[in-house]
């Protein structure tokens, strides 16, 4: 990690009509950190995620960015085509359900090469090659290839999913329940890839989770969120060891014995 940041939200709020999303969420991500987003059912995780993602507009607040050539930019200020362009390039965003982040009817190879194309590359086989080795990097074997997601267990189309975001070496990742609705070895296979490619690769990312045994083994530090505010944040350990909000000391406690 360095010691300039990547990311920067500043006072972001999302209201709906009355009914408020999330308010006033600030915090600052650093390259190569894993930031978990926990809080309960309701408690403004997806709002938040959205809006810092550039899915949802803010009712108020700012999100900055550092791209590569060292320059800040305030996302929402910049026109639709440079934002597609940062989400297909400098961006990841894996989805919770892998059919919103895949394209279903074209192959393995296709879903994950794809991205490639959108950086410009045009040889065939170069994209291939790249393609099957990210295949291989997660998990799924070369001769699935040329099948369809459709024909993929859910596990292994989320892992398609993280091959088709890293193939283009993003510096940020969004990931919002990345293992939810999976059973649990397969879930615990998936965070252990996870894992091991957040490492290698040096990705930062902001994970949105319910689990925090999830959050315990990604994240390097976390947000809690109530009633669409951060009620708690600091170290991963720090915060699931000694947790100095009561609402924080009652998650803890009550959903998982971590
Ligand atoms: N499109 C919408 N219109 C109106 N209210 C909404 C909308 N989306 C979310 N909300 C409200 O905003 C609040 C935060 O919801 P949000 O989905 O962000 O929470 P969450 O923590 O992600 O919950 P979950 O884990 O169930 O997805 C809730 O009160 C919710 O009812």
């Amino acid at each position: 990690m360095t010691d300039t940041p990547l990311f920067k939200v500043s006072g972001v709020s999302k209201f709906y009509g009355a009914r408020t999303g999330c308010r006033d969420v600030s915090f600052e991500l650093f390259p190569g950190e894993v930031l978990a987003i926990v809080g309960e059912s309701g408690s403004g995780k997806t709002t938040l995620l959205n809006c810092i993602s550039t899915r949802l507009a803010p009712t108020a607040g700012t999100v900055e960015y550092r791209t590569r050539d060292e320059n800040w930019r305030d996302l929402y200020r910049m026109s639709e085509a440079e934002r597609r362009m940062l989400m297909r390039t400098d961006w990841g965003f894996v989805h919770q359900n892998p059919a919103d982040g895949l394209r279903m009817t074209v192959s393995a190879g296709a879903n994950a090469g794809e991205r490639l194309m959108a950086i410009g590359q045009r040889h065939y086989g170069n994209i291939r090659t790249t393609a099957s080795e990210w295949l291989e990097r997660v998990e799924i074997g070369i001769d699935r290839i040329d099948d369809q997601p459709r024909a993929f267990s859910g596990g292994m189309r989320q892992r398609l999913q993280i091959a088709r975001n890293l193939i283009t070496s993003p510096r940020l990742v969004f990931m919002d329940e990345p293992t939810g609705g999976l059973d649990v070895s397969v879930q615990a296979r998936l965070l252990d890839l996870i894992r091991s490619l957040v490492n290698d690769l040096g990705l930062a990312v902001i994970i949105v989770t319910h689990d925090l045994a999830v959050a315990r083994l990604l994240s390097h530090r976390m947000m809690v969120m109530k009633d669409g505010r951060v009620i708690e944040s600091g170290l991963t350990d720090r915060v699931l060891d000694d947790p100095r909000e009561p609402y924080t000391q009652l998650l803890v406690s009550s959903i998982l014995q971590v």
